[in-house]
């Protein structure tokens, strides 16, 4: 039987959510994808497509969704709402909810959120305050909210696990670092991932003979190294604020 997953990813200005349908062993499709942007510069705006159909682009709302967890919660009810939209009628019909976390400290593939990767997501929230603390609000309005929903966390840092030790250290006091995990993390990586897998396609080389450098410019900027196919390095630190300038953050230079 096809199941629906929603992949949901929580920006520091924006939330998008994707709808697939998938069935054991197949590609999963895509169906709709939704998106609120602006969050960091009202007002939000809503874009909503349903397969190629275009609904709604840049539709200014006047609600009051000013977290990530209200955009969220907007969007799921009007995919809920959608009389033409057949496949989400009600909460249970979404059996696996897939949220982007930005650091997943030293995971190295997606988890299943149990009691125990909530607690180890949230203790990370010092370090991505901007990402983790509203990613994990909308992770717990579907345990919640979503009782037969099953939630994944697929992280931004897990790309960037290949990144070799001499680059990922800090010139700092080793005890103090290896005792409070401080290192290079890295972001994005989602996204890197993607753009490696598609550009290697594309040139029709194996990722593993593809290097690249990429830019991954939204409302949190980055670049990143990959060299055959794996993360050599990359602008952003044990923070997403190391690096380039984004929207709301300075970038390398101590804002005091
Ligand atoms: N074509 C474009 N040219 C320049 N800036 C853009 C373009 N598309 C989006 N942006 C900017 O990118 C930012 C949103 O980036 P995005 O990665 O989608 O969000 P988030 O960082 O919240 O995930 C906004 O500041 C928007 O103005
Ligand atoms: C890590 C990061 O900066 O993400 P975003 O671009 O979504 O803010
Ligand atoms: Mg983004």
């Amino acid at each position: 039987m096809s199941k629906i997953i929603l992949s949901i990813n929580a920006g520091s200005s924006s939330v998008k959510v994707s709808v697939y349908e998938a069935s054991q062993g197949q590609e999963p499709e895509e169906l709709a994808e939704t998106q609120i942007d602006g969050l960091t510069a009202p007002p939000p705006q809503l874009k909503y497509t349903r397969g190629t159909e275009t609904i709604c682009k840049d539709k200014k709302l006047s609600e009051k969704i000013t977290t990530q967890n209200d955009a969220f919660q907007y969007m799921l009810n009007e995919l809920i709402n959608d009389k033409d939209f057949k496949y989400i009628n009600k909460k249970e019909d979404v059996a696996i909810a897939c949220h982007r976390v930005v650091h997943g400290g030293d995971y190295d593939r997606p988890k299943i959120i149990n009691e125990d990767t909530y607690h180890h997501l949230e203790a990370l929230t010092d370090l991505a305050p901007l990402h983790n603390a509203s990613a994990l609000e909308i992770v717990k309005f579907c345990i919640k909210e979503l009782p037969s929903t099953r939630n994944v966390a697929v992280f931004d840092s897990e790309f960037h696990q290949t990144i070799p030790e001499y680059i990922h250290t800090y010139p700092i006091n080793q005890q103090i670092a290896k005792a409070n995990k401080l290192r290079k993390y890295g972001f994005h990586g989602i996204s890197y991932s993607f753009i490696t897998r598609n550009v290697a396609e594309f040139l029709g080389k194996k990722e593993s003979e593809t290097s690249l450098i990429i830019l991954h410019l939204g409302s949190g900027a980055s670049a990143c190294a990959v060299k055959n196919g794996k993360s050599w390095d990359t602008s952003m630190g044990l923070t997403p604020l190391a690096g380039l300038p984004g929207a709301t953050r300075s970038g390398s230079v101590d804002p005091r």
